[in-house]
């Protein structure tokens, strides 16, 4: 599989909770990548939590602290890259995304919500009605994480290693080459 895909970087998107951060480490040790993951390096460049970002800086400068982190990444190769799941938000982010593929992890609210519902380290959920926050920001990002190129729908009960194992499985349906005429 590392030979087929050429170094390319995989791009995890997807809602919070979904696994992106748990499944991304996985991916990477079985197609021997690096791993990456956005929120991590912003946390450690600021010397803070995200949550002290989002309260002291804003959403925005965190906004934009995501979309630096990405573009420098992008300049790698054989890196699963785990991203916040607000980067499909802003439209700069896409080319960045674009060098590699990106790989969509959807699950329901239901299940994400059973895993965040107890989670204080996701400023966006600190919300007094936290599961139909989760609706409403799946409402809003809903086509822009269907702009990936591989989707992944998570089932309750399916473990990090089953969906490792499936994205590796669908890999080869992206890279084909097209047929020329
Ligand atoms: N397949 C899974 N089955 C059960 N729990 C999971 C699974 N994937 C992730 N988790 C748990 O869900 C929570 C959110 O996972 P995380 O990887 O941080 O998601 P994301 O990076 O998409 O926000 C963590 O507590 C993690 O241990
Ligand atoms: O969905 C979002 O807007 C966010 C998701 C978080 O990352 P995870 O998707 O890894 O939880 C983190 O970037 C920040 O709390 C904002
Ligand atoms: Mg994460």
């Amino acid at each position: 599989m590392s030979s087929l895909l050429q170094g390319v970087n995989l791009y995890l998107i997807g809602m919070m909770g979904v696994g992106k951060t748990t499944v991304g480490r996985l991916l990477a040790k079985q197609l021997a990548y690096g791993f990456v993951d956005t929120d991590d390096v912003i946390a450690q460049a600021a010397g803070k939590s995200i949550n002290q970002i989002f309260d002291e800086e804003g959403e925005a400068a965190f906004r934009q602290l995501e979309s630096d982190v990405l573009s420098q990444v992008c300049a790698f190769t054989k890196l699963t890259i785990a991203t916040g799941g607000g980067i499909v938000l802003r439209r700069e982010n896409w080319s960045y995304l674009h060098h590699g593929l990106i790989v969509w992890l959807d699950a329901p609210v239901e299940l994400i919500y059973s895993r965040l519902a107890d989670d204080t380290t996701r400023p966006l959920l600190q919300d007094s009605d936290p599961q139909e926050k989760l609706r409403s920001l799946l409402e809003q990002r809903q086509s822009l994480y269907a702009q990936a190129d591989i989707r992944i729908a998570i089932a309750q009960e399916e473990t990090p290693e089953q969906i490792a194992t499936r994205i590796i499985e669908a890999i080869p349906s992206v890279l084909k080459k097209p047929v020329s005429h």
